[in-house]
């Protein structure tokens, strides 16, 4: 079969894999980073797909290509197709307050479960959305079209300008606040509730719908949320879920049944495959490492050396790491904060630990509140920069309390993208084997949840950053 490609467009970069469609072996990638930030102009995007494509040995011998890519991100056009100001990101928590404005002007959370499954917290588009109604009436006013990452690359890639050519898939449009995965529809009236006018919403397509061609001629895949992406990439089934530590730290499972949690700690999206992926994200993942090795004078594998050294437990210190504010539990304001220390556990040993623990303490919340939404979890799939980490893949089973399979390092955002290409372009579902994965099981570590649901309500506010301002990192 022919050649197929997936592209990743995800916070930190681009990566373009080209694939074998008829066995899913990898042929060519590509990479290019993104610039840093919670706010990005889309020509970055753009430029980084265009390096990516061009490390990737270019795309002209490939017949389909689909993009996978970060969710919620809003890209607002004016009518000329022109992007009316930089997209602001899934983890820009600027528009904080006015997630909790929409919220209570519907009647509160259950009215937004009731309309389109989810709570929007500051992630979503629709409270960006009000944000800009708010604070940037202009921009408002021009904006003709709203779009997600995703749709504006493959809308760019079909060399159109036209804003009616403008598609997005379920998985995505799940992620608006629009969309509802209940009904298969959008509601736009919660968009013009939130923009102040009704803006063009992009055609919602179905899995295997293309969304056009390229001007060399190559299929367009409908693309995907990044996390229903690595889901198809991953080959994920009944009974796994998927952890990944990324820019974002995420937990979902395939579901027949749409997710309704009125709490709003779980997010009812919808998959790449017609069924649903309920999901719940926090904003500080991958990152937490980062700068914990950062702060220990450290690299990667510095850190995860450091983390081993330490007890199971820390020795009692508990980092609850809410450096960039929160998004599960809904704190946008709220601050990261050290527990429990003592004179042993105040070391370089307990602290790199401690921050493995902590973000995995918040994923083993996230995979707690997917169960309670009826989520079969019997094994998790840990993927994400982070999952590379040896201290994370040893400390996972201990804190998440089931098997833990680390697939083979892959990109399995731009992978499922590839898949959907491949699927797209022949009508039937390709038949890629699953990745190798690695098994790790240990014992949980006694008493450190508990103290990590104690501390995570001991968190100050952060002070710095004027109202309305974005959290840059
Ligand atoms: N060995 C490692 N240990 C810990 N973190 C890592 C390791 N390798 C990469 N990372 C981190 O993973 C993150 C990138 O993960 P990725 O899933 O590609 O992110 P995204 O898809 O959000 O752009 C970065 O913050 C990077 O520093
Ligand atoms: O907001 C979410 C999911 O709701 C994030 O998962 C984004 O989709 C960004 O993902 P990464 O760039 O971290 O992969």
């Amino acid at each position: 079969m022919a050649l197929v490609a997936g592209v990743d467009s995800s916070t930190q970069a681009c990566k373009v894999v080209v694939v074998d469609g008829a066995d899913g072996r990898t042929v060519r990638t590509g990479r290019a980073a993104h610039p840093d930030g919670t706010e990005v102009d889309p020509e970055a995007w753009w430029s980084a797909l265009q390096e990516a494509i061009r490390a990737a040995g270019g795309l002209d011998d490939v017949a389909a290509v689909s993009v996978g890519g970060q969710q919620h991100g809003m890209v607002c056009l004016d009518e000329d197709g022109a992007v009316v100001r930089p997209a602001l990101l899934w983890n820009d928590t600027r528009s904080g307050d006015a997630a909790a404005e929409l919220v209570a002007e519907l009647g509160g959370p259950a009215a937004w479960t009731e309309a389109v499954g989810s709570v929007p917290v500051a992630s979503f588009t629709v409270t960006k959305l009000r944000w800009l109604a708010t604070h940037e009436p202009a921009a408002a006013a021009r904006t003709a079209a709203v779009c997600l990452p995703h749709d504006w690359l493959t809308w760019r890639l079909g060399g159109t300008t036209d804003l009616t050519d403008l598609a997005t898939d379920r998985s995505d449009a799940s992620g608006t606040s629009y969309w509802s995965p209940l009904e298969d529809a959008y509601r736009p009236e919660l968009a013009e509730r939130a923009l102040g006018h009704a803006p063009l919403l992009p055609r919602v397509l179905g899995p295997a719908e293309s969304a056009g061609t390229t001007p060399w001629g190559a299929v367009l895949g409908p693309g995907a949320g990044d996390n229903a992406a690595s889901a198809l990439g991953l080959r994920a089934g009944p009974g796994d879920a998927v952890v990944s530590i990324g820019t974002s730290g995420v937990a979902c499972a395939v579901s027949d049944v749409a997710a309704a949690d009125s709490t709003g700690t779980v997010a009812s999206f919808a998959d790449a495959t017609g069924r649903f992926l309920p999901l719940v994200a926090t904003l500080n993942a991958a990152q937490v490492l980062d700068s914990t090795a950062r702060l220990l004078g450290v690299d990667h594998a510095g850190l995860s050396g450091l983390a081993l050294e330490a007890p199971p437990g820390s020795g009692g210190a508990v980092l609850v790491p809410y450096f960039a504010g929160e998004r599960t539990p809904n704190r946008p304001r709220a601050t990261a904060s050290l527990h429990g220390l003592d004179a042993t556990s105040w070391s370089r040993a307990h602290l790199a630990r401690a921050a493995v623990e902590g973000l995995l303490c918040g994923l083993a919340d996230a995979l707690e509140a997917l169960e309670e939404q009826g989520a079969d979890v019997r094994r998790v799939l840990l993927t994400g920069g982070a999952a590379a980490s040896p201290a994370v893949q040893d400390v996972a089973p201990r804190v998440l309390g089931r098997t833990v399979l680390v697939p083979a390092p892959d990109e399995y955002v731009a992978r499922g993208a590839a898949y959907q290409a491949a699927w797209t372009l022949t009508g039937t579902p390709p038949d890629w084997p699953a990745p190798p994965a690695s098994t790790h099981e240990a014992p949980v570590t006694p008493g450190l949840r508990q103290r990590y649901a104690v501390a995570r309500d001991l968190v100050l506010e952060r002070v710095d950053a004027p109202h309305g301002s974005p959290v840059d990192r």
